[in-house]
Parts: structure tokens; sequence; C-alpha cells
């Protein structure tokens, strides 16, 4: 027994608040028991607290004395299977392990007994130790005179914190609110009644706004945040009632998401994962159910095939609310949107009809702003996206200024969405958007102008050559964008490969320089219609075109918005500070310049 006790408490259950839980499943059942027999007979529940430790009374069907010697001192034996059925469908209990979880926190549990089928059956008591040791005796008449069960629990030394009359009161809230018999627990004089039901779902509103009040009111209560909507969930196939709260923030998709869970009323687990299908990350869900099975610990749900079809048809019902929501209550989707807009992505991956549905509400970033995707499509019908933020960044104001529609790939979802967009919207083509296209969109520059410009191009080429950058001259919109810094990802493994290795010992460096690769080598796109490289070329002094150039450059790399390599910021703070030595110069100088006028 103690070996059983230990296992029970430090392995099992998660906590030894669990036997308060036991005690009201065994007191339930049994009342549930009788009823099926004497619908007439008594329900209440009481639990009892004084000195001695708790007491809990139940009116239900008691035992004679060859059950108590059958089921109460036999572990693993249970009325509450049929050998051929499993578990059976009007209890909570099943494993017949469930009042050994008592001694996690009492030294002594004491039984008093009387069947109420048996009615010229004697009571019996039933007394047992932690030590494993219990003994059975057969009571006068005086000693039970009704039917159904009392069990006195009295506390372990170091276990009394258990017993105190409000945690007591908290635990039977927890576990028993929704329990269909009165519970109540009496101490110190006062009689506190610990259920709440009918469930609020089973409650009868005179209006549906009446309804949603008192359900998002409940989720407060047990929940703990004010749902931003509320979703029924009425699945009579798999026996759940209950409601889905949607939280008021976004939340994380890698979070499971937890659940509170009741299986007939008994609180299962206020974080039991795996009830809903991934996606439904925006969703808290209370709900109560009588298929679902629980593991022997009764605080997880036990995977199986009804589990699985449980959390299809709870997906399926936070699909159909959404679709419901856009055809009738649209601004009611545009609340839930403008927080939830990732899970719905996220849904929709594996949804092309829900995709589909969406589509006029969800919004993307493009070159043509925040928009829809079906909006998006209708006016770009080659769809390009970029497969990062960075990329889009470094090339969207260059592709709208040409009319190239582009679209931020580079979010989470984003990029898997729009590739289902012809599937949804026939006639689209979605393409992958490179530097090369934008290169393509830049016009060549006239053949005289760049020749006036030859020497000015060779000096920038000789300066960023080091710099693994190639320069080139052409002509695009918008003018205010004076140099374009294109590269591919190759590049940059490249770049970041020279970096290292030039900073490497010999063996690591000679590594680094077999990986060496011929991939392009990035470009400076100088635009031709920017009046700041007009004006750069115009530029006679060599030291100060370079510093210009440098600075030219170092301004592009910014605008990609990338994190620089350690060279790129010495450049750039060198051509700053250069830049500041030449003007700071030239006001000395024309200063003195004037004195001496
Ligand atoms: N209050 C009670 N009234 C009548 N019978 C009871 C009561 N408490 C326990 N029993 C009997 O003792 C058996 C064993 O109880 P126990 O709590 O250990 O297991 P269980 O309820 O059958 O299953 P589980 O381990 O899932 O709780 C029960 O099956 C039931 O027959």
């Amino acid at each position: 027994m103690r070996g059983l006790v230990d296992l029970l408490s430090h392995h099992l259950y998660s906590s030894p608040r669990v036997y308060l839980r036991e005690l009201l499943q065994n007191a339930v059942d049994a009342v549930t028991a009788r009823q099926r027999v004497e619908p007439t007979a008594p329900t209440a529940i009481r639990i009892s607290l004084d000195e001695a430790g708790l007491r809990i009374d139940d009116p239900g069907i008691g035992l004679t004395e060859a059950d108590v010697h059958r089921f109460l001192a036999t572990i693993g034996r249970s009325s509450k299977r049929d050998d051929l059925e499993g578990a059976r469908q009007e209890f909570l209990g099943q494993f017949g392990i469930g009042l050994l979880a008592c001694f996690t926190v009492a030294e002594q549990i004491r039984v008093l007994t009387r069947s109420a089928t048996a009615s010229e059956a004697p009571g019996v008591e039933w007394l047992a130790t932690s030590d494993g040791t219990y003994s059975v005796r057969r009571l006068a008449p005086h000693e039970r005179a009704v039917s159904g069960t009392t069990v006195y629990l009295t506390p372990r030394a170091g276990a009394e914190r258990w017993f105190a009359p409000d945690l007591v009161i908290e635990l039977a809230r927890d576990f028993g609110s929704l329990l269909p018999y009165e519970v109540t627990v009496d101490t110190n004089g006062r009689t506190i009644r610990t259920t709440d039901s009918p469930p609020v779902w089973n409650r009868a509103y005179d209006s549906a706004a009446a309804r949603r009040a008192a359900l998002i009111e409940y989720g407060e209560r047990v929940l703990g945040f004010t749902a931003l909507d509320v979703v029924e969930l009425d699945v009579e196939l798999a026996g759940i009632r209950g409601a889905a709260y949607v939280l008021p923030q976004a939340a994380n998709p890698a979070d499971r998401s937890r659940h509170r869970v009741y299986l007939k009323g008994m609180l299962l687990n206020d974080a039991t994962t795996g009830l809903l299908p991934e996606w439904a990350f925006f969703v808290r869900c209370v709900i109560d159910t009588d298929t679902l099975r629980p593991t022997a610990s009764r605080e997880g749900l036990y995977e199986d095939e009804t589990l699985v079809a449980v959390r299809e048809a709870l997906g399926v019902r936070l699909r159909d609310w959404l679709t419901g929501l856009a055809a009738q209550e649209p601004q009611r989707l545009a609340a839930f949107l403008s927080v939830h807009s990732l899970g719905v992505k996220a849904m929709a991956r594996h949804d092309a009809e829900l995709f589909r549905i969406m589509l006029p509400y969800l919004m993307w970033e493009t070159t043509d702003g925040r928009v829809t995707l079906a909006e998006f499509a209708r006016k770009h019908p080659v769809v390009r996206i970029t497969p990062t933020v960075e990329e889009f960044r470094q090339i969207a104001t260059i592709a709208s200024a040409q009319g190239v529609g582009v679209i931020n790939g580079g979010y989470t979802y984003d990029s898997e969405l729009v590739a289902l967009l012809p599937g949804v919207m026939p006639g689209v083509v979605v393409e992958k958007l490179g530097s090369d296209v934008v290169t393509a969109s830049l016009d060549p520059v006239d053949g005289a102008d760049e020749l006036a410009l030859a020497g000015f191009m060779a000096t920038a080429r000789s300066t960023l050559d080091p710099l693994g950058c190639d320069v080139i001259l052409r002509a695009f919109f918008p003018a205010s964008v004076s140099a374009l810094h294109l590269d591919s990802r190759a590049v940059r493994n490249e770049q970041t490969r020279a970096e290292i290795a030039a900073d490497a010992d010999d063996l690591w460096a000679e590594i680094l320089g077999a990986l060496k690769s011929t991939e392009p080598r990035a470009q400076l796109v100088l635009n031709h219609r920017s009046p700041v490289v007009r004006r750069l070329a115009t530029i006679r002094d060599r030291a100060l075109l370079v510093t210009a150039i440098e600075a030219l450059y170092g301004q592009s790399l910014l605008m990609t918005h990338r994190p620089l390599r350690s060279v790129d910021t010495a450049l750039l703070n060198r051509a700053f500070d250069e830049l500041l030595g030449w003007a700071s110069q030239n006001v000395t100088g024309s200063a003195e310049g004037n004195g001496k006028a």
C-alpha cells in the first residue's frame, strides 16, 4: 500500500488536491446508481469539516459487506466497469483506484455504508490505514440507519492544510461546480453551496444578447479574461456542450491552447490540450462532455478515435462560425480579424474554401499598401512575392514605381497562402520576385550620357570593387532613390564567408577558401534620374568623389533594412567623418576668404 500511495501521489496525480475530486466522484456515482433504481431518492451530497478531519455523506447506492470486500478492499476493482463494455457510460469512475488518492493527505480512511438495494443488509464499516492494513466490521442497526455512504478522512501529519475550510470550498467549487447534484460544505456553523448547475449554456434566456452576455460573464469568472467574442459549442454526436472564448489579444501560434474540460460535470483539467485542431490557438474552451475518456490520473484526455472526431467537429464548428460572421456580421468579423488574422491564416492553409471566403477580409502588406489579396490580385494578375521582409523593403519602392505589384511574403503563413491563390482565383499567376525582375525594369541609359559619366563610373567601380560590389548606371523612378543595392541570398552568404575567412586562423581560412563561391556579386545601381547622382558626377576632386560614393553606397545599404557588416559600418563612419572634414574645411576656408576680402 505504501508503495502504491507513493506511486499515486508522486507519479500519477499532479497534486494531492485531487483527493477531494475522487471523493466527490464516488459520491456522485453512488447517487446516480441509486437514482436509476429509485428516482425519488434524495441526491444532496454534504461535506463537513471539523477538528477531526473531513466527512462526506452521500445518499447513494451504498455497499453490502460483500461489495466492501470486492470493491473497497481490492485495488483496481470497480463496480463501474462492465467486463465486456469497459467503463459504463453513466459513471465518472472506472479504474478502481480513486479512493486511494485520499491516502496522499489522510492517515486513515473510514467508510460507513449501507446498501440501498439490499434493504435488509446491515451497515458495514471499512477502516483502512495508509500502511496497507484494513478491517471490515458489520454494524449494529443503530450505527447506520440510512442507506448511502459516509467517508471520514483523518489528516496525515503534515497534510493538515488540505483540510482548511477555505481550500476545501475552493476545491469543491473548482472540481464540482457543474455536478448534477447539489454539493454543500458545512464548516464553522455555515453551509456553503459549491455547485452552480445547470451550466450556463443549458439555461434559458430571454434573448440572444442576454445569452451571450451570460456566457461572456461566465468566461470571465472561470477563465479570467473578457473574451473578444464567444462561440457556443454544441456537438450532439460527441455529447459536447460549452463555449469557445476568443482571446482578447493576439495569441502565439506556437503555444498549444489549453482548455477547461469537464467530464459529466466534473472538472478534468483547466489546461487540457489536444481538444482543438492546432490552428485554433486563438480560443480557450470550457466544455462539458460525456463521451471523451480521461487518462487514469483524470488530468488529461485519452487520445483515441473519439478525441480525433471531437477535434475535427469542434474545428468545423469554429470554421462555420467564421464563415457565418463573414456572411452576416462583417463588423464582428473585422473586430475579430484585427486581433486574430494570424489564426485565420493558419486555419486557411488547410482549408481552401475558408481561404476563398476570407480573401476579401484578410490584409496583406503589398506595394499597393495594406490591401486584401483579392483586391491586389485583381489589379496585378501576375502576383509577385518576396520570400523575406527585407527583400520586400529593399525593392518595394522601386518595384511599385515601375508598376510591378509585389507582396511581402516574409510574414508567417503569407507565402504559403499566396501560393494557394491560383487555386481559388483562376487566372492569377504567382511568381517569386528576384532582384533580376527589378533590374529588368530599370531603363538603360542613353549611350552618350553614359559616356559622359565614364570617369565617374570608373571611380565608383574601383571604390566598391574591394567590397564585393559592382556598379551599373540605370534610369528609374522614383528619382528620390539615388542608388539601389541589389543582391541575393547567395551573395550575402558569400560575403559572410569572405568576412569570416579574413579573420580566421590558417586552417579554417583554408577550408573557407575552398568553399569560395563564384556566385554573382552584389550590384549598386546608380539612378541617372537622381539629382544627387548627377551632382556627384560633377565632382572633380577624386578624394571627395571616393568619399561621396562610399556614402552613397552606405545609404543604399541602410535602405535594405538589413544589419550591416562590420566593414560596411566602418565605411559609413569613415565616409561621414570625411564629409564632415570637407564641410568644415570649406566653412573655415570661405570664412578666411571673407576675412581677407
Ligand atoms: N461513496 C460510495 N458509495 C458507494 N460505493 C462506493 C463509494 N465510494 C467507493 N465506492 C465503491 O468502491 C469502488 C472503488 O472506488 P474507487 O474510487 O477506488 O474507484 P472507482 O470510482 O471505481 O474508479 P476510479 O479509480 O476511476 O475513481 C467503486 O467502484 C465503488 O463500487
